[in-house]
């Protein structure tokens, strides 16, 4: 049994655990990005050369901090920006000067083909439009390919909340989703595209009198289990 989300009550119960329990956001970011380094640990994936996909937002920041963890256990990966980084927001800058201490690879092209495992950390549950079209392009050419993509929250290009596809979407092998199981995870195209979802606890907190929207989903899913 889980607890089903919409991308608005994701945010609402992120929010709530930064402003009113405190909880730093970096520290929401650096356990969000563990999570997904322990499901890499723990699957079969080729990680001769990882290439991590970051976006300007909050899922970028989670791209850039994986990025740092698995440099940091000798493993071959390369960072590559997806959109302009000057526009990038506060928490990606910040992973952004830590990881550039740490000397790690920033890939300009997309060198997908050389890649053995793409971590797709473009857009998560703050997607609120279609995909830029460049991205649609880069997106349907990786999908054609068939590469092993590790979703970041959400697979870039599906509504968290409906599940639609914003134009285009990445093909997941795997998504790991932080807090609870997004709607969109569940419904149309997403419930397809997210690939084996495993729900990862991050440490948010909900506020006591938080009313979920939708009822407990069915569907069996990872908890977060140890691993
Ligand atoms: N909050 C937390 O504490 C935690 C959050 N976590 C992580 O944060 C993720 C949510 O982060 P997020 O809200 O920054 O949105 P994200 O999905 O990164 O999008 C980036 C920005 O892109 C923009 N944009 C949207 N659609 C667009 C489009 N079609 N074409 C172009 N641009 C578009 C839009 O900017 P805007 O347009 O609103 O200025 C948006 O702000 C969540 O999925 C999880 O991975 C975890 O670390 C746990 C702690
Ligand atoms: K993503």
């Amino acid at each position: 049994m889980t607890q089903l989300v919409t991308a608005n009550e994701m945010q609402q119960i992120d929010q709530y655990t930064i402003d009113v329990i405190g909880m730093p956001q970096d520290v929401l970011i650096e356990r969000a990005a563990m999570a997904v380094v322990d499901v890499i640990g723990a699957g079969h994936f080729d990680l001769n050369h990882v290439l991590v996909l970051a976006g300007l937002g909050n899922n970028g920041a989670d791209g850039v901090a994986i990025a740092r963890l698995l440099y940091a256990q000798g493993i071959n990966v390369s960072l590559q920006f997806v959109g302009n980084v000057n526009r990038a927001k506060d928490s990606v800058k910040r992973q952004l000067s830590i990881i550039e201490a740490y000397g790690v690879v920033r890939s300009e092209k997309s060198d997908f083909n050389e890649a053995t495992l793409i971590i797709d950390a473009i857009f998560g549950v703050g997607l609120n439009n279609d995909l830029p079209e460049g991205l649609q392009k880069m997106i349907k050419a990786a999908n054609h390919i068939e590469k092993p993509v590790i979703a970041v929250d959400m697979p870039t290009g599906i509504d968290a909340t409906t599940g639609e596809v914003r134009g285009a979407a990445l093909k997941a092998h795997t998504t790991v989703t932080f807090g609870f199981k997004k709607v969109g995870l569940t419904k149309r195209v997403g419930g397809y595209l997210s690939g084996d979802t495993i729900v990862k606890d991050v440490g948010m907190l909900v506020p006591e009198d938080f009313e979920f929207s939708l009822p407990l989903s069915q569907s069996a899913t990872h908890e977060s289990e140890a691993i």
